[in-house]
């Protein structure tokens, strides 16, 4: 079984824990994009989307399911459904890879549930071997590498094209690599704190309340406490 057969199979299980006639929120990634792919089938049950992404948007748009701005919801959203670069055997993960970390904690925070879906490769004993991403103020960037230096890491300014990979907010990334994030929800705290930092890539304090894990002997369904 190839990864992409792993994403489709947890997407298409994902399909199960979308409420009829509700808003739900959607992630952003290849994961997420294949979850939309199979949420196209059954667009007429659900009252809509938020997405975490221009991209998601797009893909959304594109297949005909209506996307709300986050200020015309006045509700808590049932369901966020997303992938992840890395998660722990406590629902903790680490968020960005694809650079949507910012929109995806908010609709996180505005969800009762958060789904996530991921192939099997991505469950980690202790988080950290993915590089952690987190969103600068770009002028903060130099300051706020050092910061995250200083923790023991090593942040490099995220590029795309040789060029700094600006977000969807218009913010650049630092990715921080060598971490073993033996305590997520602190460091969570300590990043975000940095003056500058506009949000960092750790879902810890608002971890997944069930994984979908993607594996050869089919989809393990992973429950947290919350
Ligand atoms: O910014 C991107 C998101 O956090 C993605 O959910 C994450 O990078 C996982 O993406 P993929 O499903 O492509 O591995």
């Amino acid at each position: 079984m190839s990864q992409d057969d792993l994403k489709l199979s947890v997407a298409r299980a994902a399909v199960n824990y979308v409420p009829e006639g509700k808003i739900i929120g959607v992630g952003t990634g290849s994961t997420a994009n294949f979850f939309i792919d199979e949420l196209a089938r059954i667009k007429d049950r659900i009252a809509g989307t938020v997405a975490s992404s221009k991209a998601t948007a797009e893909r959304l748009v594109s297949h005909g399911i209506r996307v709300f701005d986050l200020n015309d919801i006045h509700d808590s959203i049932p369901v966020y459904i997303d992938g992840a670069d890395e998660i722990s055997g406590t629902g903790a993960m680490i968020k960005g890879g694809g650079g949507a970390l910012t929109r995806e904690k908010i609709i996180a925070s505005a969800s009762d549930r958060f789904i996530c879906i991921a192939d099997e490769s991505k469950l980690v004993t202790t988080l950290g071997k993915f590089p952690l991403p987190v969103e600068v103020i770009p002028m903060a960037h130099e300051l706020i590498a050092r910061k995250l230096d200083a923790l023991g890491g090593q942040a490099r300014l995220r590029l795309k094209d040789g060029k700094p990979f600006i977000t969807d907010n218009g913010n650049v990334i630092l990715d921080i690599s060598g971490l073993q994030i033996a305590r997520p929800e602190e460091l969570e705290r300590i990043i975000n704190n940095m003056a500058g930092v506009v949000t960092v890539g750790l879902f810890a304090q608002r971890g997944a309340n069930v994984c979908l894990l993607g594996s050869p002997d089919g989809v393990k369904v992973l429950e947290f406490d919350k």
